[in-house]
């Protein structure tokens, strides 16, 4: 896909032109979801399933919202749905003021109607086509066809030209369209999508036909775009690194259902189920019984395989109930929240310290990946690369009851 990386695609090559608004505007409108459920009929077995059910969130006017989860989850589904790709069988979507799709009051605007522009996996870039007119292709066949017609070309292409010099495409305009490379044809699709002058910007994966140098170097470009139009953007991905990375908030979605929403650091440092953490970040997942609340009511005791752990109840931002009050659940830890140190004589006495060993030792630069066994359980701990601690080594394991979360499973 990327064989003709152009200077532009290097990282450390020369500075491309400041972003800027010129005349592109985008108003961008709150996107809120409700309810959304959308079944398939199951041919073979000839019943219905859910592909999404009950999915509700709200995207604020302006901002970068994604949603991410495993394969068959329900992301694209979601998005085809507020699209006006797939009817949905129940929900409401509103963009602004604005029902574009309500089962309650039967409204159902087709997708043309709706402000928006999606920018599909395979970027939709037609091979028969110059960069120019793929790019202009919204004011042609668009909702601006009839300012286009009335005489308005050479405003027209000031417009495109301008938004293809902001995604460094200038240079290219007269080319085909074919002989762009993926992240330049990803760039196009972006420019085409901003042209359209949508309220709300919808982006398939499209990020994930490229390796993985581009696409960390396209992920930052594609949020300075965002945050420089001002677009309210919803964002689908299974790459948990790219919706931490670029997302304002963002949805979990597990089978067909929201598990959570809110913040990436919210959710990162208090998932409120074992697949949230474990689908967001490293976390190293202990099953454990609860055994009594300990002092303030936040604090619990969970019994593991390797004795008693201190740890905290899910609190999360949105609500005040419990991750779980399940008696069988799993102790939750970063492994950047555990400290190993040699093993000294005489036992630790902070809570949460155990002795074990260190079974294995990678040296990574800027950190060290440790696993260590504590009573025949392994647990990941990141740690700084001053930490003095050889494979085989005895060692003493502490985790801050703050930083154990227990979960249900
Ligand atoms: N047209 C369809 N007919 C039947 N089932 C479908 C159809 N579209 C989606 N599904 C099913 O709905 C579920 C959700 O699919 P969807 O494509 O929304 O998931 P996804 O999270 O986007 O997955 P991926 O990351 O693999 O693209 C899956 O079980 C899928 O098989």
């Amino acid at each position: 896909m990327t064989a003709n990386v152009d200077q532009r695609e290097t990282p450390g090559a020369a500075p491309r032109p400041a972003v800027g608004r010129g005349s592109v505007r985008t108003r961008g409108e709150t996107l809120q979801v409700s309810g959304l459920t959308k079944s398939f009929l199951d041919a073979r077995q000839k019943t219905r399933a859910f592909a999404i059910e009950d999915i509700s969130f709200e995207v604020p006017k302006g901002s970068f919202f994604s949603l991410v989860g495993p394969s068959g989850c329900g992301k694209t589904t979601t998005l085809r749905c507020i699209a006006g790709l797939e009817n949905a069988d129940r929900g409401e979507v509103r963009i602004g003021d604005a029902v574009v799709f309500s089962t309650a009051s039967r409204r159902n605007l087709s997708p043309e109607e709706r402000p928006i522009a999606l920018v599909p996996q395979s970027y939709g870039i037609w091979p028969h086509m110059s960069v120019y007119d793929v790019a202009a292709f919204p004011f042609k066949h668009g909702r601006f066809r009839r300012a286009h017609r009335r005489g308005n070309r050479q405003a027209t292409k000031r417009r495109v030209m301008e938004m293809l010099e902001v995604v460094g495409l200038d240079h290219a305009a007269t080319r085909w369209s074919t002989q762009l490379s993926g992240g330049q044809q990803q760039r196009l699709a972006l420019a085409r999508a901003l042209l359209c002058e949508p309220d709300l910007l919808l982006l398939d994966e499209p990020l994930s036909n490229l390796d993985a140098k581009l696409r960390s170097q396209l992920r930052t470009e594609l949020k300075s775009f965002q945050q420089d139009f001002g677009v309210t953007t919803l964002y689908v991905t299974h790459d948990q690194s790219e919706a931490l990375a670029l997302s304002d908030s963002l949805a979990v979605l597990n089978a067909g259902r929201v598990e959570q929403v809110g913040s990436p650091k919210a959710i990162y440092d208090s998932p409120r189920s074992s697949f949230v953490a474990d689908f967001l970040g490293s976390a190293n997942l202990v099953p454990g019984t609860l055994v009594t609340p300990f002092g303030d009511d936040d604090e619990v005791h969970v019994r593991t395989a390797f004795g008693v752990v201190r740890c905290m109840r899910f609190r999360g931002e949105d609500s005040g109930t419990d991750g779980t009050s399940a008696v069988d659940g799993n102790v939750c830890i970063r492994p950047e929240d555990i400290d190993v140190q040699p093993a000294t004589t005489g036992q630790p006495s902070q809570p949460n310290a155990l002795t074990g060993t260190a079974v294995s030792v990678e040296f990574l630069g800027h950190m060290q990946h440790m696993i260590v066994d504590l009573s025949g359980t392994k647990l990941h701990a990141y740690l700084p690369p001053s930490t003095a601690c050889r494979q085989g080594d005895p060692v003493i394991v502490t985790v801050r009851p703050d930083r154990a979360l227990y979960l249900s499973r």
